[in-house]
């Protein structure tokens, strides 16, 4: 296989994937709109975006393994074509059962997508590539979510809900055309009918990855997906202006500093952990510092707290490199589904109760973004935890290959298709 045609079969693959994030975030700029039309107040609107993420991060094993089974292709397609009927209902339906049951299938359709692109890359590319391409592809698919807002406002203002979604849902099929025509699949390894699910869990390199991704993503995944905005303007007193820019600034700053992090991770493997363990101190440190401020932090201090934060996305993309690093190529898919799993299941957590102890004190931030420290302090242990395992189960393995005449230290890692 040329590497032109890898290339361009990982850019159909990333497009898939800016086009899942567009279809998750489409909610974030209609609530208005869908608040009006579906006559809910703001938490029947986050009851939406939630049960949406539970959807998603409920399906995150389930599709690794059918992803292992049925290959990234025809995931790739069964996802496109899921969102694009859930935007279908989603723009017909003018009550909430039916809101609801769109947004379920949206978050049913988007997570089959970015496991199935990751399996691509670990698959097609050499092993030194993946975590410079595993973090451009998480790049790319934030950039899908900035992209997609001012069109989207422009459209539900210009042509209203119904045009607006039943252009989101021709997207989708777009999307299903391209990948049809465009892409092309390995055939699945001989070896995927085994237990994966076990054997990947088994495996401490998966959670490693598992822990890595749910102690580096969900700080910054609570502020930017719920709680960054009405912090900075209810607490911080910032201008809903500022705030905007403050967050924006967050995504903008993550899209630079994943490729380094993803060319130090491929460079030093070895160090991969001090990557983690620096992105989990450094979060936990600069919210210590904004949290124990006498009053209202001083802006230079936000502005140091968001790009702190802007670490955390590309800190996370780690966690599927240990994945990568510790499952051979036919759980690989599992072994992703695991890893993300943990980091959107800790998240919803952050998000939910950082909201139960704002209701709980009467609105007191301080208080209810505290939650986050046993989340840091359990992440990083366990981080410590399975890393000292892995190690283990690396230099056991590498003494038995030693002894057989072995000697490829990528034994247990997915290999590239040749
Ligand atoms: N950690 C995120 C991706 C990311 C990269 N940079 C900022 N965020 C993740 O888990 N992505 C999975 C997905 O489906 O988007």
């Amino acid at each position: 296989m040329s590497s032109r045609r890898v290339l361009l079969f990982w850019s159909i693959g990333v497009i898939a994937y800016v086009i899942a994030v567009f279809h998750r975030q489409s909610l974030g700029v209609a609530g208005l709109e869908a608040a009006a039309r579906l006559g809910v107040a703001s938490s029947g609107l986050a009851m939406l975006a939630m049960l949406q993420l539970l959807v998603y991060a409920a399906m995150q094993i389930p599709v690794g393994m059918l992803v292992d089974r049925f290959g990234s292709k025809r995931m790739l397609i069964t996802g496109a074509a899921v969102m694009s009927c859930g935007q279908l209902v989603f723009a017909l339906g003018d009550d909430l059962l039916l809101a609801v049951t769109g947004r379920m299938l949206i978050g049913a359709g988007d997570a089959m997508t970015f496991i199935s692109v990751i399996r691509m890359i670990n698959l097609w590319f050499p092993a030194r590539r993946n975590p410079l391409l595993v973090q451009l592809t998480g790049l790319l698919g934030q950039l899908g979510a900035v992209v997609s807002a001012v069109p989207l406002i422009h459209s539900l203002h210009e042509y209203g809900w119904t045009a607006t979604f039943l252009g989101a849902a021709g997207i989708g099929v777009a999307a299903v055309l391209m990948l049809a025509a465009v892409l092309r699949d390995r055939r699945p390894e001989p070896g995927a009918r085994e237990p994966v699910l076990r054997a990947a869990w088994a495996q401490p390199g998966t959670r490693l990855g598992m822990w890595t991704h749910a102690a580096t993503q969900s700080s910054a995944a609570a502020f930017l997906l719920l709680w960054g905005y009405p912090f900075l303007v209810e607490s911080q007193h910032q201008t809903p202006a500022a705030a905007g820019v403050l967050l924006t600034t967050t995504t903008l700053v993550g899209m630079v500093c994943g490729p380094p992090l993803g060319y130090l991770a491929g460079r030093f493997p070895l160090r991969r952990s001090w990557m983690v363990l620096t992105v989990i101190g450094g979060t936990a440190a600069a919210w210590t510092a904004v949290l124990l401020w006498p009053g209202r932090a001083p802006l230079w201090l936000l502005v140091v707290l968001v790009v702190v934060l802007a670490s955390n996305g590309p800190g996370s993309m780690i966690g599927f490199d240990y994945a990568r690093t510790f499952n051979p190529a036919a759980r690989i898919g599992v072994a992703t589904g695991i890893v993300n799993g943990g980091g959107f299941v800790a998240s919803m957590a952050v998000i939910a109760l950082v909201g139960v102890l704002l209701d709980a004190t009467g609105g007191d931030y301080r208080a209810a973004l505290a939650v986050q420290y046993p989340v840091w302090v359990l992440g990083a242990v366990q981080v410590l935890r399975y890393r000292v395992k892995a190690r283990r189960l690396l230099a056991q393995l590498e003494e038995r290959l030693g002894e057989v005449g072995g000697g490829e230290h990528a034994a247990l890692g997915a290999q590239p298709v040749k």
